[in-house]
C-alpha cells in the first residue's frame, strides 16, 4: 500500500502550462503569416515574423492584465462597490516587494513585510506580486465576512499548499467528507485522554525535572513537542512514538553538550524536524506567490520531508487496515459500531468507515499537523509569559493548589472551575496565536465589508486570495483597549472581557471559526490546562535561561525600545504554518516541596 501522489516537480508542469499558455501569440502570429503566404501569396520578412512572434508574447501578456483590470473596475461597479487602496512598488512585478516580505520574513518581527503599511492603507488592502493581486487584512468583520457569514464564496483553495500536505487545505466536497468522518469522534470528551495526558506529561516532568537536578537548562519547546507528539501519536493511532524516551538536547554552551551533539536521532525525532521541515516549505510558498514554482522547477523541496513523514504513517495505517479486516471477516466489526468505545482511538474510528489508504493517510496526517504543533506552540508562549511574568505564575499556581491540590490528577470538571487557568491560556492565544497567519480565496466575483463602517462595499474578484492575521487583530487598540500590547490574562476577568470580547467576538479567533472552526478546541483546551496543572503541581518556579538561547535566537537590540510585547521579547517569534520559538526557549526550574 502506498499513498503516493505527484512524481514531478510541482513547478515543473506548472511553469509548462504557463509557458504553452503565454507562447499561443507567437504561435498565432506564425500560423497567420504562414496563411497570408498560402493564401494571398503575401511574404513577410523573416526577420519581422520572428520580431512580431516575440514582442506578441509580453504584447499579449499586458494586454490580458490591462484587461482583467479593466474587467475587474467594471465589474466592482456594477455591484456598486470599491477596489480597496493598493500597495504598488518600483521594480519590475514588484520584485522590491517580494524580496522586502522574504526579507522580513527572515529577520523581522512577526506580522513585519506584508502587513507594514496597515496604518497607511487601511485594514483592508491589496499587493501585487508578478502582477497576481491578492488581498490583505486585519479587519474582524472582514474576517467573520470570510470565514462565516459568507463562507461559501471562499475556499482555502491555495492548489499549490495542497500539493503537499494531504487535504489540511482541502475544499468543497472533499474538505465536508473529512469533517464528517471525524467530527463524531470529538463530539464527546474521553476520559482516556485524561489518563494518556497523564502518562505523558508524568514523563516529561520527570526527564525536565533529571535535568534541572544536574543544573541544566531544558528546552521546554523541544520537551512539550515531544509531550504533544507522543500525546497525539497515541490518541490518534494507538501507538506512541515514544519520542520522550530519547534524551533532551543540552544547551549549546552546556559542557556536556559536545558528546550528547554526536547521537543518532531517534525515529521520532527525524519524523518530527521532516514533519517542521515540510510546514517551512509550505509557508515559503505561501509567501512568493506564484514564484515558487520557479524555485521548484526541479526539485520538490518538501518531497524528502514527506518521505520521512510517510515512511513512518504506512506500517501504522497498513496494521490499522489489516486488523480491521480481520476483525471484520470475524464479524466483530457489526458489534461494535454502534457501541461508545471509550478506548476507541481516531484511527480506529476511521477505519469502520473506510479502508482507502490515501483517505486514512491524509485525515490522520491532517489532524497530526492540525493538532500537533498548535498545542506545543500554546504551552511554549504560556511557560514563556509565565517566565518573564512571574506574578501571573504564583497566582495560577495557587490557584492549581487550591482548586486541585498539589499532586492529585485534575479530572474535567477542576479544568472548568478554573477561571484563571483559561483567563492565562486565552491571553496566550490572543499574543501568540498558534496559527498566526490564514489565507482563503474568493470562488467568485464578491464583496466585503469595508472596514470605514461608512465606506461601500470592497469588491473582491473571483480567484483573488485574501490573507489575514489573527495575529495582528489580537493586538489592535481599537479592538482590545489601549493596553492590547500588554499581557494581562485580567482582561478575560474584568470589566474589559464584555466591554471588547463580548461585543464583537470575532476579535479574538484563534481557533478560527465559522463551519470550518479547528475541531479539536475542546481537546486543546483539555490538554493544554492538564499539562499547565501538572506543571505548576511539580515546579515553584520558572526562569529563562538566556545564556542557554543560541546567540543568533536573541531578539535585535532595536526591539528593546518598542511598545508592549515586542520590546519586552528575550526570544524571537517566528512561524511557518504554525507558531514557534527560534532556537527554543531555554527554562530553568525549581521543584516544588512536597507535603507527604
Ligand atoms: C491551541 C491549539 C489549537 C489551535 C490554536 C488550533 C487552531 C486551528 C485553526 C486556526 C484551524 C483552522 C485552519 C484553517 O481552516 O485554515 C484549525 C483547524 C483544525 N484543527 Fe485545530 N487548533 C488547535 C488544536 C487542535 C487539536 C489538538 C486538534 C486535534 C486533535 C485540532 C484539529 C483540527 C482540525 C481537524 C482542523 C480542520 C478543521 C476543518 O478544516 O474542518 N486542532 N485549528
Amino acid at each position: 500500500m502506498r499513498a503516493t501522489r505527484r512524481m514531478l516537480p510541482p513547478g515543473l508542469p506548472f511553469i509548462m502550462r504557463r509557458l504553452a499558455v503565454n507562447l499561443i501569440p507567437a504561435l498565432v502570429v506564425s500560423l497567420a503569416s504562414r496563411l497570408l503566404r498560402v493564401l494571398f501569396d503575401f511574404q513577410l520578412p523573416k526577420l519581422a515574423v520572428l520580431l512580431l512572434e516575440i514582442l506578441s508574447v509580453p504584447v499579449v501578456y499586458i494586454s490580458r492584465i490591462q484587461l482583467r483590470k479593466w474587467r475587474v473596475r467594471r465589474a466592482a461597479a456594477q455591484m456598486g462597490a470599491v477596489l480597496p487602496p493598493h500597495w504598488d512598488g518600483q521594480r519590475f512585478g514588484n520584485v522590491d516587494l517580494l524580496n522586502h516580505f522574504l526579507e522580513r520574513f527572515q529577520n523581522g518581527y512577526l506580522g513585519e513585510g506584508f502587513w507594514d503599511r496597515i496604518d497607511e492603507l487601511g485594514h483592508l488592502h491589496s499587493v501585487s506580486l508578478f502582477w497576481e493581486t491578492f488581498y490583505v487584512t486585519t479587519d474582524a468583520n472582514v474576517v467573520k465576512t470570510v470565514l462565516a457569514t459568507e463562507f461559501s464564496d471562499y475556499e482555502k483553495g491555495v492548489t499549490h499548499l495542497r500539493a503537499t500536505l494531504c487535504v489540511f487545505n482541502a475544499d468543497g466536497d472533499l474538505w465536508k467528507f473529512h469533517r464528517q468522518m471525524t467530527r463524531p469522534y470529538f463530539s464527546r470528551d474521553r476520559i482516556s485522554h485524561f489518563e494518556l495526558f497523564d502518562r505523558h506529561s508524568e514523563l516529561a516532568i520527570k526527564k525536565m525535572k533529571e535535568r534541572f537536578r544536574g543544573g541544566h537548562a531544558v528546552d521546554f519547546q523541544d520537551a512539550i513537542s515531544r509531550f504533544t507528539l507522543d500525546s497525539a501519536t497515541e490518541f490518534l493511532f494507538g501507538k506512541c512514538v515514544h519520542s520522550l524516551d530519547s534524551d533532551l538536547p543540552y544547551a549549546y554552551n552546556d559542557a556536556v553538550a559536545p558528546g550528547h551533539g554526536a547521537r543518532e536521532s531517534s525515529v521520532a525525532e527525524r519524523f518530527a524536524t521532516a514533519f517542521a521541515g515540510a510546514q517551512h516549505v509550505v509557508s515559503i510558498r505561501s509567501r512568493t506567490g506564484w514564484v515558487w514554482h520557479l524555485r521548484e522547477l526541479f526539485k520538490d523541496d518538501s518531497a524528502e520531508h514527506m518521505r520521512v513523514v510517510d515512511a513512518f504513517l504506512q506500517p501504522i495505517l497498513e496494521e490499522a487496515i489489516a486488523k480491521n479486516r480481520a476483525a471484520k471477516g470475524q464479524g466483530a466489526i457489526e458489534a461494535k459500531e454502534g457501541e461508545e468505545d471509550e478506548d476507541e482511538t481516531l484511527l480506529d474510528h476511521l477505519v469502520k468507515i473506510t479502508d482507502d489508504p490515501v483517505v486514512l493517510h491524509d485525515e490522520t496526517l491532517n489532524i497530526l499537523i492540525a493538532g500537533r504543533d498548535t498545542t506545543a506552540a500554546t504551552l511554549t508562549y504560556a511557560v514563556y509569559l509565565m517566565s518573564l511574568y512571574p506574578e501571573v505564575f504564583k497566582r495560577l499556581r495557587a490557584e492549581v493548589l487550591e482548586k486541585v491540590g498539589p499532586t492529585q490528577m485534575p479530572t474535567f470538571e477542576d479544568i472548568r472551575g478554573m477561571k484563571y487557568l483559561r483567563a492565562v491560556i486565552n491571553e496566550t492565544l490572543r499574543l501568540y496565536p498558534a496559527v498566526p497567519f490564514n489565507v482563503r480565496v474568493a470562488n467568485r466575483d464578491t464583496t466585503l465589508p469595508n472596514p470605514d463602517p461608512n465606506g461601500p462595499r470592497v469588491f473582491i474578484p473571483e480567484r483573488t486570495a485574501i490573507s489575514y492575521s489573527v495575529f495582528l487583530m489580537h493586538r489592535r487598540k481599537d479592538y482590545w483597549g489601549p493596553d492590547a500590547l500588554e499581557f494581562d490574562p485580567d482582561r478575560w476577568l474584568d470589566e474589559r472581557l464584555n466591554k471588547y470580547f463580548t461585543a464583537n467576538p470575532f476579535i479574538f479567533v484563534p481557533f478560527n471559526a465559522g463551519p470550518r472552526i479547528c475541531l479539536g478546541q475542546q481537546f486543546a483546551y483539555n490538554e493544554m490546562s492538564f499539562f499547565l496543572i501538572r506543571l505548576l503541581q511539580n515546579f515553584s518556579h520558572i526562569e529563562l535561561d538566556l545564556s542557554a538561547q543560541p546567540p543568533d535566537a536573541r531578539p535585535p537590540s532595536e526591539w528593546a525600545s518598542a511598545e508592549g510585547q515586542k520590546g519586552k521579547e528575550k526570544i524571537i517569534p517566528k512561524c511557518h504554518l504554525t507558531l514557534y520559538v527560534h532556537g527554543g526557549l531555554w527554562v530553568k526550574m525549581v521543584e516544588a516541596e512536597r507535603e507527604v
